[in-house]
């Protein structure tokens, strides 16, 4: 998903408006989130993306954010050919990953993070990335929420062969303090940079990157 691992690549997910996408990569996002899920606050529906993100997306890594999708959603969503990968947020099961896997779809599985315990089952998942986030009961993301970041930490070293993406309650004052407690190969922002849900405050934007560059 990530071509170097080694660099820290950063994610801005959930626009509604087509347009920001662009602006995003300019201001060096290296993936920029479509949220597909109708309930989300940032949702965009798949008919938009395909009609206005074609172009962006044949230079740019765009990830389809998803939860609990059905058949026809999913197959939609694949086949648009618009996305590198699916972040999926729901109760998906790593049987079902496994099978999205095999057949060549990149998937980002999010977990939330409650405990030590909740890092189990990041091994249960064959998925090309895992994404930590915060426990939230009742919602499957973009809360705003943290996480105590020392059990990023512990999930690196139980799993130091997965590529783990840093989420939850992210912003440019504190995007600097979690790269460097915990390495991860991304940081992935929803709220910390917006003006309205859906709506990126791009100055935010520019800040939360060179934040979490540390330029
Ligand atoms: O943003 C949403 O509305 C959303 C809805 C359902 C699932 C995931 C969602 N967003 C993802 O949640 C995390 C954390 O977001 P935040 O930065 O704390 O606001 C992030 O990965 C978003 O991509």
């Amino acid at each position: 998903m990530f071509p170097d691992p080694s660099r820290l690549n950063i994610k801005v997910c959930g626009i509604t408006q087509p347009e920001q996408a662009g602006v995003l990569f300019a201001l060096g996002a290296d993936a920029v989130g479509i949220n597909l899920w109708p309930k989300s606050k940032r949702h965009m529906p798949l008919e938009t993306a395909v009609k206005s993100l074609q172009t962006v997306a044949a230079k740019n890594a765009l990830v389809a954010v998803l939860v609990n999708p059905d058949d026809a959603l999913l197959a939609a969503t694949i086949s648009s050919g618009l996305f590198q990968a699916l972040q999926l947020h729901g109760d998906e099961t790593p049987a079902q990953v496994g099978a999205l896997m095999e057949r060549g779809v990149n998937v980002i599985k999010a977990l939330q993070v409650r405990d030590a315990a909740s890092l189990a089952q990041i091994g249960d998942y064959p998925c090309t990335a895992i994404l930590l986030d915060a426990y939230n009961p009742g919602t499957y993301g973009g809360g705003g929420h943290a996480f105590p970041w020392e059990l990023a930490v512990r999930a690196r070293e139980m799993f130091p062969q997965k590529q783990i993406l840093l989420s939850g309650g992210l912003t440019p004052d504190n995007v600097r303090q979690a790269v460097e407690q915990t390495h991860p190969v991304a940081v992935d922002v929803a709220s910390g940079v917006e003006s309205l849900p859906g709506s990126k405050d791009l100055m935010m934007v520019a800040r939360f990157i060179a934040e979490a560059r540390g330029e």
